[in-house]
């Protein structure tokens, strides 16, 4: 008789951008995002760090203080990461995200054809750039529903 307690497709896909976010740099936030294409077959994903050839050690990872001196001109975030790393054209495809997009992100994330979000939390709900992530979304058709992590144990 086959296992009965095996996990979900969401959790699974859920959980290989948990793992991913494990490799972010950032002391603050660390985001993880994994696309699945409509055959559930990964084709691209990517965490919230710099751009290849910036030593992480050398720049600021803070949040406050003069804009140049904080992470945010230099961060790559994770699903734009996720979009860069692709292996084939992401038409009709489903990003699983653990923090809900930016605008900025939202507008790749239209333009490349992703037709689905899944993602945890929302922590920035109601700020400007949330609010204009949403009305990407909405009016480029796209799909999206929040979901609880489950725990996942792993045996020996
Ligand atoms: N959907 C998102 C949102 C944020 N990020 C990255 C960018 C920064 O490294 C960090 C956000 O900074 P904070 O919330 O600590 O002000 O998370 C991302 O990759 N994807
Ligand atoms: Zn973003």
């Amino acid at each position: 008789m086959k296992r009965k307690d095996y996990i979900s497709w969401d959790t699974y896909f859920m959980g290989v951008a948990k793992l991913s976010a494990l490799r972010s740099k950032d002391p603050s936030t660390q985001v993880g995002a994994c696309i699945v294409n409509e055959e559930k077959r990964i084709v691209g994903i990517g965490y919230n760090g710099l751009p290849k050839g910036l030593d992480d050690s050398s720049f600021a990872w803070e949040k406050e203080g003069s804009f140049l001196e904080t992470k945010y001109p230099y961060v790559v975030h994770a699903e734009a990461n996720a979009i860069l790393n692709s292996t084939q054209n992401l038409k009709g495809s489903t990003i699983y995200v653990t923090l809900f997009p930016c605008n900025e992100c939202m507008k790749l994330i239209a333009q490349s054809g992703i037709k689905e979000i899944v993602y945890v939390s929302n922590k920035d709900e109601g700020k400007d750039f949330n609010v204009a992530s949403f009305k990407i979304m909405e009016a480029a058709g796209i799909k999206y529903r929040q979901i609880k992590m489950e725990e996942i144990t792993l045996n020996e």
